[in-house]
């Protein structure tokens, strides 16, 4: 079962991320209090760092017990770690690194450095299989309690771009991404079968040069037109924007 879109504007991409911060604190505690651990995937991008940023900075951020957070990401740049261009240094640079989680909870995508060299296959295998350790029986992924998308001005999400052979690999969760049209060309990402593995969805998108994307991505265009409309939320799914963003919505 997946729920309809429902879209919440904020004036500003400051109050959009704070906004959106409290809201991310809180379905973690609520997970924790039903299940005793929670698992949250991060994005890349603009708004992905900006609310870890927002989360860093909120008084309510130690409500949430990180040591029993796994933190999984929908997408990874194929670089090594520590690269300013990986999502997962501008995540640590902007919340994990000042929180105490467990190492054995972050589930990190491996990179070139990593132990398979640069086969960038053999690493979203790898990745895949982790995410299969960690998921019930005969099952591909866990079920996410929160999902974190940013989205692209092409309606890209993860490292899934509208149009490209790439993003229609199914049968597994995680896959390998050549000659994206944004760089780096090589990356690895969640599959849309394992995007679908969440309970609450949150697209969080912010600036003018998104308008569109949100406009025909809300409105559930296909895949050749927007990778982010194909996906939704078990028992969420939220368009959280600023004003930029929703400006050419109805
Ligand atoms: O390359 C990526 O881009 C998208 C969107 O980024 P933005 O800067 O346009 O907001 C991001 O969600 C994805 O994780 C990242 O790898």
């Amino acid at each position: 079962m997946t729920s309809a879109p429902v879209v919440l504007v904020h004036a500003t991409k400051q109050l959009l991320s704070d906004a959106s911060a409290a809201r991310l604190v809180t379905a973690l505690v609520d997970a924790q209090a039903a299940k005793g651990q929670a698992h949250l995937v991060l994005t890349g991008g603009s708004m992905g760092s900006a609310i870890l940023a927002s989360v860093a900075a909120s008084g309510a951020r130690d409500a949430v017990d990180w040591s029993q957070v796994h933190v999984w990401w929908g997408d990874e740049r194929f670089l090594p770690a520590g690269d300013p261009e990986r999502n997962e240094t501008q995540n640590r640079e902007a919340l994990l690194d000042a929180i105490p989680l467990d190492p054995a909870k972050v589930h990190s995508v491996p990179g070139p450095d990593g132990p398979d060299g640069d086969d960038v296959a053999a690493a979203a295998r790898r990745y895949a299989d982790e995410l299969a350790a960690a998921a019930g029986a005969g099952e591909e992924s866990p079920v996410f309690d929160v999902l974190l998308l940013g989205v692209g001005p092409d309606g890209h999400v993860a490292s899934l771009f509208p149009g490209h052979p790439d993003q229609l690999v199914a049968g597994v969760a995680a896959a390998p991404v050549h000659d994206s049209p944004k760089p780096p060309p090589t990356r690895v990402t969640l599959t849309f079968e394992a995007l679908a593995r969440a309970e609450r969805t949150w697209f969080l998108v912010a600036g003018a040069d998104k308008a569109h994307a949100v406009k025909v991505s809300v409105a559930g265009a296909g895949p050749e037109e927007s990778s982010a409309a194909q996906v939704k939320g078990r028992q969420e799914t939220l368009w959280l924007l600023d004003a930029d963003a929703a400006s050419e919505l109805g």
